[in-house]
């Protein structure tokens, strides 16, 4: 080591124990301040009202009086605000305290003669006056250059300015628990060495945060602020959902006045990956998002007691059901831009034509027909929207079962209740009598009483109003199918309104018609989605259907998208087609970014992939070195279990924390389990299985989408399992889920996509155990 480089690194080693000390000192300063803050939150509220002179007496003194606690509320609030910056100020520092930061660069102005040195970590530190950065936050505008350059003229870009300069000197760090493990000085963009020690860890139960080594293309994704969509196709493993979690991060951070973490609404694919980046964004300091599932964003806008299918119970169908091929011509037919433009025609003619109402009973009464409604219905203007009209028909309802409610006061049924009341109930109305007039009589509190039991017995019915249930959406959506068809099509319409009009009537609705009813739905009654949201990013995009885009956009017309995919991983495939992951004609409201680079898994096994990889998006692996991918042969007279067994032993063996055996359907996992069952424990995961496991699972395909595992086997590879160019998908999604070992299993025949790879590039061997 050269005595400079020494100098360096004995410079860099000090300047770690100070930032460290500066950490530790803030942390005691903050700790004691707050404990001091939390003492006298508790004072206050103790003698919250001492300070407070209540007098009522004339109006001054009520509005005196309210002044003062007003006041008073405004200190205690100022005091719990503070003690709650505190707080967040003090994870800061302890997430700090790890790792301070992870690079250094030095840049110079290009206006100005002096170089700063800028050392960049997940959160900023600033020394005592404010004035000077100790650390600079990763998303800071000049923390950029870091991520988009090598030493030489760089430029950023703030709020104001582009600035340019020079970067002199770019280091990375590897800190961890406080303590330098490394320090490398780089001429390439980031330094492969730290990205490989990254990469080649065992797959976690959680996804990490990559701060530190993000990548210039994923920068790109992350900083984007241009086009109100930003589509990104990415190859599996190229880190579209890291990335995306980073944006959510550096848009939060950067528009922290107009953008909150409950404005964001992130869609993922099932609940085991929604657990899996669980701890992303509270490992970057953020608030956790609005994340779900599209299934359950979808039904929440549904009636409760209908069953809807699930995109997963779907796919078995379209994998082994026994009509497979007309379910899945029934569903690209439903999930068409088409079939949406049909319910738009449908509306425009029920809006004329008349909707259906339910009527309005109360104790087996009626009290408004539904006649009546639709009466009221035809009265309104003709041009008016739908939604409106619905609104407009709700408030005279209301109004009506308020003159209604009048004069059921003086019911029987009331006088009935009454006799069952108890005692505290005629206290309450004594009460409450008495504070309306001095001199309250006996009439007064039976009216209170009378009042409150028809209201009580009211409430359910006004809140179905309010709800909108006097519209039978649901029914009004079966007669779509049986009653209406276009002029066009309608024998193709009623070739496909069979099965839905089948399932309807049991009161199920198949998953392509979860969106299409969610929307003809909202159009009626208005559209019930969390208005706030400013923010929509979709992860494992290309699984989403036409009709569900435009469905989305349709409700959030001023919400920014972010859509994150790869379209060789379509494994519904009828939503391959105009899928905005796919590349599209120009359009001012779409930028398109493509990854090619895949990260996750070693050289071998990426190369293994891109043999068969669906389509010719390209993909090139990361320089990761691992073994070659096994593919066995197990003939047909030989121990199934035993080979199975053995592998995922040998694999354990190996090291590897995380196994998966990855299915083609639930039907296959279910299968193995069965057979192995009695030897070992089988972990099977579920459709509602809830958190991502360490250990050996069985998984089916699209359970696993989005996650990785550290050895992936597929136990099925043979020609009869994987064939069609629908089973492409699926095997591709499945081989990439592996991050450090691959196997493939076959008995008869291997798959025809393995007889696509070179010879050299997996290693072959055949198993003879006999049974
Ligand atoms: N810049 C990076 N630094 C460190 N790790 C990275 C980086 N980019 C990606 N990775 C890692 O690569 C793996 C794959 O990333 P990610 O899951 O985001 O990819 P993806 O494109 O969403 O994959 P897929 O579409 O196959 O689900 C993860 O373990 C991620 O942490």
């Amino acid at each position: 080591m050269s005595s400079s480089n020494n100098n360096e690194h004995i410079f860099e080693h000090q300047r770690l124990d100070r930032i460290l000390q500066i950490i530790e000192d803030r942390e005691n300063a903050i700790t004691q301040q707050s404990s001091k803050i939390k003492q006298e939150v508790v004072e206050f509220r103790k003698n919250f009202w001492d300070d407070i002179t209540i007098n009522l007496e004339e109006m001054d003194d009520v509005i005196e009086t309210q002044e003062s606690i007003k006041q008073q509320s405004s200190v205690l609030a100022q005091k719990e605000r503070h003690y709650g910056k505190n707080y967040q100020r003090l994870k800061q520092l302890q997430r700090l305290k790890s790792q301070p930061y992870f690079g250094r660069v030095d840049f110079k102005d290009a206006t100005e003669s002096d170089e700063n040195q800028i050392y960049i970590g997940t959160s900023s530190l600033m020394d005592e006056e404010g004035s000077d950065f100790y650390i600079y936050d990763w998303r800071a505008p000049i923390s950029s250059i870091y991520y988009d350059y090598a030493p030489g003229p760089v430029e950023y870009e703030t709020e104001e300015e582009f600035v340019k300069g020079e970067m002199t000197l770019k280091r990375q760090f590897v800190i961890r628990q406080g303590k330098m493990k490394g320090i490398f000085d780089t001429a390439v963009t980031i330094v492969d060495e730290l990205l490989q020690e990254s990469l080649s860890q065992s797959a976690n139960a959680t996804m990490k945060s990559i701060v530190a080594t993000i990548q210039q293309e994923q920068n790109r994704i992350i900083r984007h602020q241009g086009s109100k969509i930003l589509v990104v196709q990415g190859a599996a493993g190229s880190g579209k959902t890291a990335a995306a979690l980073q944006r959510i991060a550096y848009l939060l951070y950067h528009h922290r006045s107009s953008l909150q973490a409950n404005q964001v609404l992130l869609l993922s694919p099932n609940d085991i990956f929604s657990s899996y980046i669980s701890n992303v964004l509270p490992e970057l300091g953020e608030e956790p998002v609005n994340q779900q599932t599209f299934y359950n964003f979808l039904i929440k806008g549904l009636e409760s007691n209908l069953k809807v299918e699930t995109p997963f119970e779907q796919m078995e169908l379209l994998l082994i059901g026994e009509d497979k091929q007309q379910k899945e011509n029934a569903v690209k037919f439903f999930t068409s831009i088409q079939f949406m433009k049909d319910i738009q025609s449908y509306l425009s003619f029920i809006n004329k034509d008349g909707l259906q109402f339910r009527h309005i009973r109360f104790r087996n009464e009626l009290l408004i027909s539904k006649e009546e409604i639709n009466t009221y219905f035809h009265e309104l203007p003709k041009s008016m929207k739908l939604s409106n009209k619905i609104e407009k028909i709700q408030r005279w309802l209301l109004q009506k079962i308020k003159e209604i409610q009048v004069k059921e006061i003086a019911a029987n049924w009331v006088q009935d209740q009454m006799e069952l009341l108890k005692k505290e109930d005629y206290m309450e109305a004594y009460h409450e009598a008495e504070a309306e007039e001095e001199e309250s009589s006996i009439q007064d509190e039976e009216l209170i009483l009378r009042k409150k039991i028809v209201y009580k017995a009211f409430a359910p019915l006004t809140k179905s109003i309010k709800q909108n249930r006097f519209v039978h959406t649901l029914r009004m959506y079966t007669k779509l199918f049986n009653q209406w068809a276009p002029l066009d099509r309608e024998n193709e319409w009623k070739t496909y309104s069979k099965y839905v009009l089948c399932d309807l009537q049991q009161n199920k609705l198949p998953w392509e018609h979860a969106v299409a009813y969610r929307f003809f739905k909202g159009e009626i009654i208005g559209h019930d989605v969390d208005q706030p949201t400013r923010l929509i990013v979709i992860d494992e995009a290309q699984d989403y259907t036409p009709f569900q885009f435009a469905y989305l956009q349709h409700v959030y017309p001023y919400g920014r998208m972010t859509l994150l995919g790869d379209i060789n991983q379509s494994i519904y495939s009828y939503a391959s087609k105009d899928n905005p992951i796919q590349e599209q004609a120009d359009s001012k409201d779409i930028e398109r970014i493509v990854l090619t680079k895949s990260y996750r898994s070693t050289k071998p096994i990426t190369d293994f992939t891109t043999y068969f990889a669906p389509s010719n998006e390209g993909i090139s692996a990361f320089e990761r070195h691992g073994t070659l991918p096994s593919v066995i042969q197990l003939p047909e007279e030989s121990n199934y279990k035993n080979a199975l067994l053995e592998m995922i032993e040998t694999r354990k063996k190996e090291g590897h924390e995380t196994i998966a055996v990855i299915c083609k359907s639930m039907q296959e996992c279910k299968k193995y389990k069965k057979l192995l069952d009695e030897d070992v424990e089988i972990n099977l995961v579920r459709t509602n299985t809830k958190e991502y496991q360490h250990g050996v699972v069985f998984i089916p395909v699209y359970l696993a989408k989005g996650i990785e595992f550290d050895a992936v086997i597929i136990p099925d590879a043979s020609e009869t399992n994987y064939h069609t160019e629908k089973d492409r998908y699926l095997f591709y999604t499945a081989c990439t889920r592996a991050m450090h070992d691959l196997t493939t299993v076959f008995m008869d025949k291997p798959s025809p996509f393995i007889k696509e790879i070179p010879k050299e590039r997996y290693s072959f061997r055949t198993i003879f155990e006999r049974n």
